[in-house]
Parts: C-alpha cells; sequence; structure tokens
C-alpha cells in the first residue's frame, strides 16, 4: 500500500506524527518525545507549564474556579515586575495507574492469569485509517486513535467519535503491535503510527495534537516563519522615521522605578519577534500613578492578568480573557486601568497598543460606566461616548474624539450595522454570561465583529454547564478548544459521565484527568477572585433569616389551598398544564399578602377565559374565608406575618438609625406595589427601580438614593428587573421580602450593598414564612438539590424547575405547629431557647459542586449556603429572652425563629 499522509498531515504539521516508541520506552509521554525534536511545541509548553500559581498566601484568588486538584490557583509574583510566575497544578495529578500497568506490559501479558483478565490493560495508538479495500493504491482518510482494550478495541476520530470497534481480539496479537502495522477494525484499515501514552490519552492532549488546536497554537507556524530568515525582519532597522519616533517615545509614560509603581510585565522574545517587526526600543508599560493609588492588590493583579491576555503574552495567537471575579470587586475598574493603559502606551517604542474601544454592556449599567470612567479618571484624560435616544453612533462615527464607545446589548443589535464599519482593538462585554448561548443573536454579532482582544467580564460562575462554558470560551478565545462536537466527546462527555455515580473508576479517571486538562488549557486566560479579597476593606456583614409567624387569614387560606381539588390532582401525578405551578404561585402570593391572593381569584371570577389550568379548582371557595366586605387595596398589614415583621423593622431602622436606609427587595412587581403602599402610609421617602423604569432613568434614580444627601429611605428593588451590576451602597439594610427558587438572584440583590464603598455595617434581613412553601424553596436553596449545575444562573426561571410527586408532596404540606422546620430538619439538639452554634463542622467544608472543579474545591465566598453552613449560624427563637440585638428585639413578637451569622465582625 503506498503510505500517502493522513489528511491533516498535509498541513505541514510533521511534528504531530507520534513517533513509535518501543516498549521498554512506552512510559516515555508523547510530549517529550515531540518537544524534543520540536522547539516550537516546547516554548508552548513552557507557557503551559507555567501557567499556574499556587496562591496559598491567599485564599480568596482562585484562578477560574475550575480546579482540577484542591488549591490549583494562581496568583502573579509581584516580586519580579517583569516576570510572572506560574506552576502548572495539573500536571501535579497523580500518577496514573494506567500509565503504570502500560510501562509493566511485557511481564504482565506473560503471565496467564492476566491473559484471563484482560481488562486491567489498556494501550493507546495513533493511527491513520481508510475504508477496507483490494485497491492496490489506497488512500488514508484521516488520523485516529486506537483504543485497546482487553480484546477489543475501539477506533476514534480526533474529534473523539467512534468510529470502528473490533472484539475479541487475542491478547497477544496486540501485545505485538508496532509502528507500520496494519490491522482491520470495523470495516477499517488501519495503520498503527506509533504509541500513545495513557496520560495523553487520558489528558484528551493527543486529541488536541492532532487538531492543532491549543498545544500547538499560530504560535508555532509564526515561529517557523521568523526561523525560515532568522533575524530579518527584527534587524531591519531602521528608517529615519522609525528612528525618530523610536527616540521620541521610548522613555515610560511614568516612572517605573518610583515605590508602588505598577510595571507591565514586559514581553518576552517571541512576543517581540512577532510583534516588533520594526524594532522599537522596549518601553516600560506603566500604569498610572493616579490610578494605582487606589487599586487593591487583586486588582493590581486582574490588570497584570488583563494586560498579558490582551496583549497575547499567555497563549500566543490568543488575545481573550474571562475576568470572572465575584461581584463587587471592581471588575469596572480593572478594565478602565487597562483601557487607559493601552490608549496611552506600549511596549514597543510606547506605541499605544489600542485606539478604539468598544464597552458593551446591560442597558442599565451604561451610566455606571461612564461614571465609573469619571470617578477613576476624572473628565480630563479619556473621553467616552455613551449611546442612548440622544446620542447615536453616527455622532461617535463622526467624531475623533472619543476613544471608547459605550453601550447597550440592545442598542448594539440595533446599530450593528454601524457599528460593524468601525475599527476596535478591544471588545469589553459586561456581565457577559449572557453570551453562554453561541446561537442568539447578541453573541453571534459580536463574534462578527472584526475585534481580536476580547474580555469577558462576569461575577457569576462560569463553569456550572459545560456547554454554556465552551461558548463563553469559544468567544474570547475561538477555536481554542476545536469544534463543539469534539469537544462534547473530548471533555463534556468524559467529565459527566465520570461525576454519575454508576462510573466506573476508569471512568472517573478520564473524567478527572479532562477536567484537570480542560482547567489547564482555559485557566491561562480566566481569573476568578472571591469576595474575600476585599472583605477586610469592608463593614461587618450580619445576615439574618427570619422565620415569620403566619398571620390567622394566612393559616387559613393556606389550608384551603392544600386541600384544593388542584393541590389533590398534582399529587396524584396529574400535572397537565403545569397546573402545580399555578398551586405554587399561589401559595407564594398568599406568603407575601393574602391580598394578593384575593385579587388573583377575583381577576379569574371576572375574566371569560377557559379553565385550561384548572383555576378554578384552586380557587374553589377561597373568597368566603376572607371577610365578607373584604378591600385588597385596604389591606391591613397584620394579615400577613411578613409584613408585620417588614413593617417594625422599618420603623425600628428609622428610629435607630435616622441616617441609615434600607433597600427593599421583592421579585414581584404586586408586592412592590405592596410595600411601596407601606411606604406611603408611614410616611417614608422611597424611590423604585423595576421592570418598568426606564433604562434612562434608572442610574439617575441609584445616584439619588446613593447621595448623602438624599432624604429617601427605602429603595424598592425587584431583583430580577435591574438587580444586575448595580452598586447601593447608599444602603446599609436589605431586606429579601421574598424567596427565589435560584439562590443567584438573591444573592446578586445582596451583594448590591456589602460592596466597597459601604460605610456602615450591613444588616441583611431575608423574611420567610414559617412551616410554608417559603421555608421549603429555602431549604431547596440550600440542600445538594438546589445548588447542583445550572440553577445558579439567573436566566432559569423557575418554569424549568422539574418535580417529582414526592417532592410536591413536600413542598404542599403545611407545618403549622413548626417554630422552624427548617432548624428541625438540621438535627440539632438545640431547643433554641438560647442562642445556638453547632461548631463541630468545619467551616468552609461544603461548597457548590460544579461541573468542572472537584467537589472539594474552594468555594465562592457568595455562594448559597448549604445545610451544614447554616448550622453553624447562630439561632435561636423568638422566645429566647437573652436578645441584645435592638432590630431583632423589636421584631420579635412575630418571629418563630432566627438564624444570624456575622461576617467580618473585626472590622465593627
Ligand atoms: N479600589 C477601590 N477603592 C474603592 N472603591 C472601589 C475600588 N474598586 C472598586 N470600587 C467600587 O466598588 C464598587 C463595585 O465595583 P464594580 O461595580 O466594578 O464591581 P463589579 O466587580 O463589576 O461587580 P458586579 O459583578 O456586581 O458588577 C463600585 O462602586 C466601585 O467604584
Ligand atoms: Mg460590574
Amino acid at each position: 500500500m503506498r503510505r500517502s499522509a493522513a489528511p491533516s498531515q498535509f498541513q505541514g504539521n510533521s511534528f504531530k506524527k507520534p513517533k513509535f516508541v518501543p516498549p521498554g520506552r512506552s512510559a516515555l509521554s508523547l510530549n517529550e518525545e515531540t518537544t524534543k525534536r520540536n522547539p516550537d511545541i516546547k516554548l508552548f509548553q513552557g507557557i503551559a507549564n507555567n501557567a499556574f500559581l499556587q496562591s496559598q498566601n491567599d485564599p480568596g484568588i482562585c484562578s477560574s474556579n475550575l480546579l482540577p486538584t484542591e488549591g490549583s490557583t494562581r496568583e502573579i509574583n509581584h516580586g519580579d515586575k517583569y516576570s510572572s510566575k506560574y506552576c502548572l497544578e495539573a500536571s501535579a495529578v497523580t500518577l496514573d495507574p494506567l500509565l503504570a500497568v502500560h510501562s509493566a506490559s511485557k511481564e504482565v501479558t506473560e503471565s496467564k492469569e492476566q491473559e484471563e483478565k484482560p481488562d486491567s490493560l489498556v494501550k493507546y495508538f495513533s493511527v491513520v485509517w481508510c475504508k477496507a479495500s483490494k485497491k492496490k493504491h489506497k488512500k488514508w482518510e484521516g488520523d485516529a486513535i486506537l483504543v485497546v482494550k482487553g480484546m477489543s478495541f475501539t477506533l476514534k476520530d480526533l474529534e473523539g467519535k467512534d468510529i470502528g470497534r473490533g472484539i475479541g481480539y487475542k491478547f497477544r496479537e496486540f501485545e505485538k503491535i508496532e509502528e507500520g502495522q496494519t490491522l482491520m477494525i470495523g470495516g477499517k484499515e488501519i495503520e498503527i503510527m506509533g504509541v500513545i501514552s495513557s496520560d495523553d490519552f487520558n489528558s484528551g492532549r493527543c486529541f488536541q495534537l492532532g487538531r492543532g488546536s491549543p498545544a500547538t497554537p499560530s504560535f508555532s507556524q509564526a515561529a517557523r516563519k521568523c526561523f525560515s530568515k532568522p533575524f530579518k525582519s527584527v534587524c531591519k532597522l531602521n528608517s529615519k522615521e522609525n528612528r525618530q519616533n523610536d527616540f521620541q517615545s521610548c522613555k515610560p509614560r511614568h516612572d517605573p522605578y518610583t515605590p508602588n509603581s505598577l510595571v507591565m510585565p514586559r514581553p518576552d522574545k517571541n512576543h517581540q519577534w512577532m510583534f516588533n517587526k520594526n524594532c522599537f526600543s522596549l518601553v516600560d508599560v506603566v500604569i498610572d500613578p493616579h490610578l494605582v493609588h487606589h487599586l487593591r492588590p487583586h486588582q493590581k493583579e486582574g490588570i497584570i492578568f488583563l494586560y498579558e491576555c490582551v496583549m497575547g503574552m499567555r497563549m500566543n495567537g490568543r488575545y481573550g480573557a474571562i475576568l470572572a471575579d465575584e461581584m463587587g470587586l471592581g471588575k469596572t475598574l480593572q478594565c478602565i486601568s487597562l483601557i487607559w493603559t493601552l490608549q496611552c502606551q506600549g511596549p514597543y517604542g510606547g506605541k499605544p497598543v489600542i485606539k478604539k474601544t468598544l464597552i458593551v454592556t446591560p442597558g442599565s449599567l451604561v451610566n455606571n460606566w461612564r461614571k465609573e470612567f469619571k470617578k477613576w479618571l476624572g473628565n480630563e484624560r479619556i473621553k467616552i461616548f455613551t449611546v442612548d435616544q440622544d446620542h447615536k453612533v453616527e455622532e461617535f462615527i463622526k467624531s475623533t474624539f472619543y476613544p471608547v464607545l459605550i453601550i447597550s446589548y440592545e442598542m448594539f443589535l440595533r446599530s450593528l450595522d454601524q457599528i460593524k464599519n468601525i475599527k476596535f482593538d478591544l471588545l469589553i462585554c459586561d456581565e457577559g454570561h449572557r453570551l453562554k448561548n453561541s446561537t442568539i443573536k447578541t453573541t453571534t454579532a459580536l463574534i462578527s465583529l472584526s475585534c481580536e482582544k476580547r474580555v469577558i467580564l462576569t461575577g457569576t460562575p462560569i463553569q456550572n454547564d459545560l456547554q454554556e462554558f465552551f461558548a463563553l470560551i469559544d468567544f474570547v478565545n475561538p477555536g481554542i478548544l476545536g469544534s463543539l462536537s469534539s469537544y462534547r466527546k473530548i471533555y463534556e462527555e468524559p467529565i459527566i459521565m465520570s461525576r454519575e455515580p454508576s462510573s466506573s473508576e476508569e471512568e472517573k479517571k478520564l473524567g478527572e484527568r479532562r477536567a484537570a486538562e480542560l482547567t489547564c488549557l482555559t485557566g491561562l486566560f480566566i481569573l476568578r477572585r472571591t469576595q474575600e479579597v476585599i472583605n477586610k476593606y469592608l463593614p461587618p456583614k450580619i445576615e439574618t433569616v427570619v422565620f415569620c409567624r403566619p398571620g390567622a387569614l394566612q393559616i387559613e387560606l393556606y389550608q384551603k389551598l392544600l386541600n384544593s381539588q388542584a393541590v389533590r390532582f398534582c399529587l396524584q401525578g396529574l400535572l397537565e398544564n403545569s397546573a402545580h405551578l399555578l398551586c405554587i404561585g399561589a401559595l407564594k402570593k398568599l406568603c407575601n399578602h393574602p391580598c394578593l391572593l384575593f385579587s388573583s381569584v377575583k381577576d379569574k371570577e371576572c375574566s371569560s377565559t377557559g379553565d385550561e389550568n384548572g383555576e378554578r379548582n384552586l380557587y374553589q371557595g377561597l373568597l368566603n374565608v376572607f371577610p365578607a366586605d373584604y378591600n385588597p387595596l385596604l389591606f391591613t398589614e397584620n394579615e400577613s406575618g411578613k409584613l408585620q415583621v417588614l413593617s417594625k423593622l422599618l420603623a425600628v431602622i428609622h428610629e435607630l438609625r435616622p441616617t441609615e436606609k434600607v433597600v427593599l427587595v421583592s421579585n414581584y412587581t404586586q408586592t412592590l406595589n405592596i410595600l411601596q403602599e407601606v411606604c406611603q402610609r408611614h410616611g417614608y421617602a422611597y424611590v423604585r427601580l423595576d421592570g418598568q423604569t426606564p433604562i434612562s432613568q434608572r442610574q439617575h434614580i441609584v445616584d439619588g438614593f446613593n447621595s448623602k444627601y438624599s432624604s429617601d429611605f427605602v429603595f424598592l428593588l425587584s431583583s430580577k428587573a435591574g438587580g444586575i451590576g448595580l452598586n447601593l451602597i447608599g444602603g446599609s439594610h436589605l431586606i429579601l421580602y421574598d424567596i427565589d427558587w435560584n439562590p443567584a438572584t438573591d444573592i446578586q440583590a445582596m451583594s448590591r450593598v456589602w460592596r466597597d464603598g459601604q460605610k456602615y455595617p450591613v444588616h441583611i434581613y431575608r423574611l420567610l414564612t414559617t412551616g410554608t412553601i417559603e421555608e421549603k424553596i429555602y431549604q431547596r436553596q440550600i440542600s445538594k438539590q438546589g445548588l447542583s449545575g445550572t440553577v445558579v444562573d439567573l436566566t432559569k426561571a423557575s418554569e424549568h424547575i422539574q418535580f417529582s410527586v414526592e417532592e410536591l408532596k413536600n413542598l404542599f404540606t403545611f407545618h403549622e405547629s413548626s417554630h422552624c422546620v427548617t432548624h428541625d430538619l438540621l438535627d440539632c439538639e438545640c431547643t433554641g431557647e438560647i442562642d445556638h452554634a453547632d461548631d463541630s463542622l468545619e467551616k468552609s467544608a461544603i461548597s457548590r459542586h460544579c461541573q468542572l472543579g472537584p467537589h472539594h474545591q474552594k468555594s465562592d465566598s457568595l455562594k448559597p449556603l448549604s445545610m451544614s453552613q447554616l448550622k453553624q449560624w447562630k439561632h435561636f427563637s423568638g422566645d429566647n429572652l437573652n436578645l441584645t440585638d435592638p432590630f431583632l428585639k423589636r421584631i420579635r413578637d412575630n418571629v418563630s425563629f432566627f438564624f444570624q451569622n456575622i461576617t467580618n465582625p473585626s472590622t465593627a
């Protein structure tokens, strides 16, 4: 047979063909072998192997939070300004037992015993294949990986798909396999090209080599080009003009030697080779001292990280980054520092790296960005253009005045035709987790921009869904993980499979190794730090979960609803037309206030529409429970346990802390109407921001509330409509009036007030109605089920949550006599009469599971609580006579139980 190369070998990646390794040397990794022959790979691996830093000193820094092994974190070495030191934790994964088996194969195969149990032996070969035919001249059709396990052979293409299988081979047959040998497998003829180590297979690297993706980025090709004409372009100095430019700008813009100066790492030789063709002199890029003065240590690290990424210094040919710091860590300031620096400076002759930057952000944050630019850089340094009703993109295009364009995602889509014609050098997508779906218009439109330097900012953990993760990675560094289908085969499927309880040891190992490899590839350009890094700059946070006794009317109505035909149908498993959602909705409304339920029943009575959802079955007889002359507009506070508590809470805050303000959060507009009415009745000045608030007015409302001169006492906020990214540091008390299925919604709301700039200790109150569905939702939030996977995602509505009949039974049970069902579930022995907290468990033991990281990875501090963590909170019943907290004292009559936790007590 003529040995013509497989398609991928035509691309000139000659090093890709694995060299045959004789059995005695089979433990040597393929990479070691290839690097010996190809310096390009070695250089790349140098980068990759150095890519992770251990940050034992800084608990808050955790690289991308998708860590393969405990504590695999990144930190930038400040000791040496010009070099970032990394260490690859993933490479420290314990030696794969398969590898050991592999290297010992000779002796093992001679043993008869093993002959009978060949399953324990797995070998991997790189091969080329073609369909079996009798033709004389055949052409190989592709590269593939041959997996030989026991007596079965599997052929996988370089996308990870199985393309052939064979069983029933004799164990001795594969023992003799060697380079050049041909075999028939599943109707395909294959030729063995070489051995692949189990390490390379388990990590997925052998698939990448074939694809020429991350391990061999465009860098190797570019570098090869340079080698072909050594020094020519680099040393061809220098036109007169160049020299003059060089001379003029070779001084750093700011002094790199002053104490506390923040100097960006210098590009290495390869970078210079590729990007400094004109041989400008190297100039230090120094962050404006005016900014450095304000920067927190984690922000300095973040700026260096962003700089290295967008300059292509972390991974050759890749210019994207994901800054996934937890909420409130100042991602905006880090980006502003980056923009301002690149706008004025560059490492080659001091020439600025970028001219124009596009910032795309949710509409409600456009003005916040403008404000932040002004806050950190003043009005004079940089001119920014924000697009709104009165300022169109055309104006930006006509003017040469503005280097930065800030636009909302919606407006961006509408103005795409114009924006496409502008050459942007840097693209920043704020709250960029919305790009997790690569098929939505916004993502495709942004991808269509030619800008290579792309930064995603997100406070939401991004690794919970591996497909969404792919979309985000592929957005910032297109193609780095190959095609979606190969990504699924090589990473997603093995990783998910390994998490199944039924997975075999081997599957578990493979999944772990693939996760480690994925982390390794992506960890270079993802940075996530947790709230802990700024805790020390923040005031204390006192969080209290308040279990409010339901009012008499609520109890009666609640029981009536649970006895309705609709609920009974649900419990019999008759869940057509989402009837259970209707029941859940009615119970939640009732918990907020009975008048909301009354209005729904009345609306249904008056409406002429059909009854597909069985509303009539649910509402039957409810009106009789209300007083005959009940008027929902004249609702009273004591009809709702939570409203009574709220009203007293507002009163005591107003009385004891007259200069402090309250953020009052609900997910429902109708509930906000009631809360607004309460404010009016008591004469509290308030502002309101919900989904109806025009985007143009939002920042104005926020600024007004945050101003120390404003007389507003309450900020009524619909968290779903507008909570994301807002700074509400004017408020130091935050009350969550109702609970969402999705813990992320509540966490988002809570972190609006406890953030940089907050002056007062922050009090957060979560109100729950005792014994009702609200407690159940809370338990779901803090139990494993609620914490797994994509639930921590603001876009997932409760309609997508699946319930079993068992779960519905639990949801539709009312625990009228319990002080706190959640406490009952904790298996805690205390009676709640005195303050109690369980110290028996280690505080940080439980973390939210994510698909990539191990189960005991460092936890996000803003992640939802777990049950066992809750048990460690101080807890006590409302009858506790030793209450000292003046706020809790005032509301205790209506409260059956409290859980309380204080973060950062020392900064008080
Ligand atoms: N170094 C600093 N010193 C003082 N205040 C700071 C500093 N860095 C940021 N801030 C302030 O902290 C607040 C939060 O910053 P920012 O809005 O950028 O957070 P974020 O990381 O974008 O959070 P989110 O994910 O919620 O959007 C802002 O008011 C900002 O001005
Ligand atoms: Mg932000």
